[in-house]
């Protein structure tokens, strides 16, 4: 089987030696700056995304963030106060974090957050249905929300935390993708485990096995619980050990992260940096 020909324990060793300033440099320009919480406000979301304004001309030598990543309620208020056009606005949608909800409320609010100037949309997999094997039922969900959602880039959450083995981890991952997700996603952040080494490797066999058989890319997001440059580094390094350097761009690869950009910033300027 493909899995046995990566081993963890050697790519936790080359990420060891990739850590340096260009590789931090380039998780950074991955990141999707998250704020997901209950709490969120309007007020702090204007202030989340103008710090992400001012980033271009306070730190004019780094990339900034790949995208900030919101509740669907919360995009119109990105919209409005984002003025660097290279930051894409992707919405979490479908019930998030649960899926626990009707197909149509999940369509509407995927759909409402597109409108309202989202770029991509993360959505859960109804573990609801895929726990009991009812495949059919995922399909249709994630095929209707990408229909729904036009230009918009899918991101499908499969919550690995929650997947009992590596099989299906696989299974969920080819799942996703043949019913139109751009990307893969291993977590909501709001269920531990979040994302692991284990099924971030899982899910880059399953994106490589997918390009194989279809010449489709499909880009990969990790997410949730990743702090640490290290943290960063060794996803990053996963994604080039399995896909190849070509996927080492924002287009193919994000980390989802409320507390990471600090920290790598922290690491690039050699100061502890809190400025998100
Ligand atoms: O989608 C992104 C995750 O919710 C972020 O999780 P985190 O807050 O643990 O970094």
């Amino acid at each position: 089987m493909e899995a046995t020909k990566y081993e963890l324990a050697q790519i936790k060793e080359a990420a060891l030696q990739n850590n340096n300033s260009d590789w931090q440099e380039l998780a950074f320009s991955c990141i999707d700056l998250t704020t997901l919480n209950s709490t969120d406000t309007v007020s702090h979301v204007k202030a989340f995304t103008e710090r992400v304004n001012d980033f271009e001309n306070d730190y004019p030598n780094l990339p900034n963030v790949a995208a900030i990543c919101v509740h669907p309620n919360m995009v119109r208020t990105v919209k409005e106060n984002l003025k660097d056009d290279h930051v894409n606005i992707a919405a979490v949608a479908g019930g998030f974090p649960g899926s626990m909800s009707f197909i149509e409320v999940k369509v509407k609010e995927a759909r409402m957050a597109v409108d309202y100037g989202a770029d991509e949309i993360d959505i859960v997999l109804p573990l609801w249905a895929f726990l009991d094997n009812d495949d059919i039922i995922c399909r249709e969900e994630i095929t209707t929300i990408k229909e729904a959602i036009g230009e918009a880039h899918l991101k499908v959450i499969l919550e690995t935390g929650a997947l009992a083995d590596s099989e299906k981890t696989r299974h969920a991952s080819m799942l996703a993708m043949e019913s139109g997700a751009d990307f893969i996603k291993t977590s909501t952040g709001k269920m531990s485990p979040a994302a692991t080494p284990d099924a971030a490797l899982e899910m880059c066999i399953a994106i490589k096995d997918y390009h194989r058989k279809t010449g489709k890319k499909i880009g990969f997001k990790p997410a949730g619980g990743i702090s640490t440059t290290e943290d960063a580094i060794l996803y990053l390094t996963i994604v080039s050990e399995v896909l190849g350097e070509e996927w080492l761009k924002p287009s193919l690869f994000r980390i989802g992260a409320s507390r990471l950009a600090n920290n790598l910033l922290s690491d690039l300027l050699d100061e502890k940096i809190k400025y998100f």
